[in-house]
């Protein structure tokens, strides 16, 4: 596994605390920016990360009707950002609207859908979200639903990537958040593996945030995670 496997997710409120952490970090190639964020600071950020030649995941997870997520996606694709979200429970017509909508783009981003967040686990699924399936279960139906639409991949838990990996083949991405390192607090995770089981159960990327970012060293964090994926 190398670095840039890891995707860094940016949550801060804005510009000036992003832009502190980037020029801290210059071993981290691929942040990730999410709803926080981009609330909070606008689009400019991304052009920022761009004048540093970095790769961005957008994270906005776009869930509504087709032709909203339709219009959301093709207007995230005007920032040329490399990953972008949207949730499989948006259904097979958003879905597939999005796919089509990408693919004649000069840049466009890879389309990416949530299957089940990562801060949901099988009692919460269950008795919350009124869903009998067992997690890893409901977790394959949505990536299935998501390649069958012509999505180019799915963020998941890791640990339903060698599922995933299993049934939707070596071209599907696979993007885990949820990843956790030995050393640092699991927070509102549910599912989680450590960033190299990660990779080694099949995942493309692994997005990590608050090990990093909250640590009141984040330099050394990275060093350490870097340490880790280096075993
Ligand atoms: O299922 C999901 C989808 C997205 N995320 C995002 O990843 C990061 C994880 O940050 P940590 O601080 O490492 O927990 C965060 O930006 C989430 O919005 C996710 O965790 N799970």
């Amino acid at each position: 596994m190398t670095p840039d496997q890891v995707i860094v997710a940016l949550d801060v409120p804005d510009l000036p605390k992003a832009i502190a952490l980037v020029d801290r970090l210059p071993g981290v190639n691929f942040w990730k920016v999410g709803l926080e964020l981009f609330v909070g600071a606008g689009p400019g950020v991304l052009a920022e990360l761009k004048d540093r030649g970095k790769r961005i995941f957008l994270d906005l997870k776009f869930h509504d009707i087709p032709n909203t997520v339709l219009g959301a996606c093709l207007s995230a694709s005007r920032y040329e950002v490399d990953l972008l979200t949207l949730h499989a429970t948006a259904g097979s017509q958003a879905l597939t609207l999005a796919a089509q909508a990408m693919a004649p783009l000069e840049h466009p981003p890879k389309l990416l859908a949530i299957t089940l967040l990562t801060s949901i686990g099988d009692r919460q699924l269950r008795e919350e979200l009124q869903q009998p399936l067992a997690v890893e279960d409901y977790v394959s139906a949505m990536a299935q639903l998501a390649q069958n639409a012509g999505i180019d991949g799915a963020v998941c838990s890791p640990q339903e990537v060698a599922k995933l990996r299993q049934i939707c083949g070596p071209d599907f991405l696979l993007v885990t958040p949820g990843v956790r390192p030995l050393w640092s607090a699991q927070g509102d995770q549910q599912r989680v593996t450590t960033p190299s089981q990660a990779i080694a159960a099949g995942a493309n990327y692994v997005v990590i945030g608050r090990p990093i970012t909250a640590d009141p060293n984040p330099e050394a964090a990275w060093e350490r995670l870097c340490q880790d994926l280096a075993v």
